[in-house]
């Protein structure tokens, strides 16, 4: 298996239950719901999309064992906190394997995933937290977190309340609209205690 890898970085998780937690990002290239090309996202199944995940800028990897030294080569302290990786995209479920994760986990990594949920999940992932598109058959009903982007016409959070997900977040969408979004997904949770807010904290602390 060759994993292409647009970029490896360290940074806090900024989304989701995990927010504020430090974690190595592995962002694997490519995505099944939009080619990442701005000519072809009006087009796209996931028109929303913040991230650039074309090309293998952080490289091709031939096999499990170097990209999880790649990965471990960034946790900056060997002895303290239990190191922490989520593996995201594009979609990483098209490239993470059972390979990979046993490579990680013999690294000492715990492994997250963000995954839009349209393909199945290999063994060993930790925390797994899928966020569904509007359009895109979900075919991953359960995991540790829901995170759903919102609003999104025809996946609205009522679609997905009765999955059997430990947490629920519901994260504004970024965009010219972002600022109606938070409003719009706060009083959502006001009124449907089951959903938490979770903003992008990342992008507020600026950080990547
Ligand atoms: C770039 S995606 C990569 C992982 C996977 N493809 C997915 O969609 O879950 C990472 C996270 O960012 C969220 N996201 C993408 N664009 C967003 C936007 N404009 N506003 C808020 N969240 C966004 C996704 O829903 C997902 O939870
Ligand atoms: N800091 C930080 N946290 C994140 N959580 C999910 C992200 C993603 O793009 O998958 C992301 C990201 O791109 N940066
Ligand atoms: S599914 Fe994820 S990576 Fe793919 S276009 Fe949508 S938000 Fe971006
Ligand atoms: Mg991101």
């Amino acid at each position: 298996m060759t994993y292409s890898v647009k970029e490896i970085f360290y940074t806090l998780q900024g989304e989701g239950a995990h927010a504020g937690r430090p974690a190595v990002f592995c962002r694997f290239s490519g995505c099944n719901l939009w080619s990442g090309r701005e000519e072809d996202r009006a087009t796209a199944t996931c028109r929303f999309c913040d991230t650039d995940f074309v090309g293998a800028d952080a490289g091709r990897f031939t096999d499990a064992a170097t990209l999880a030294d790649a990965i471990a080569d960034l946790w900056p302290n060997k002895t303290a906190g239990r190191p922490y990786v989520v593996c995201t995209g594009g979609e990483p479920l098209l490239q993470l394997d059972a390979a990979l994760c046993d490579a990680l986990h013999g690294r000492g990594f715990e492994i997250g995933v963000e995954t839009n949920g349209t393909q199945d999940r290999p063994s060993g992932i930790d925390w797994l937290c899928v966020s569904p598109k509007a359009g895109a058959p979900l075919r991953l009903t359960s995991g540790d977190e829901m995170k759903l982007v919102y609003p999104q016409e025809s996946a609205m959070p009522e679609r997905f309340s009765g999955l059997a997900f430990t947490h629920f977040t519901l994260q504004p969408m970024d965009g010219p609209d972002q600022a109606a979004n938070i409003q719009a997904a706060a009083h959502y949770c006001l009124e449907h205690p089951k959903w938490h807010l979770g903003l992008q904290t990342h992008k507020i602390v600026g950080l990547r």
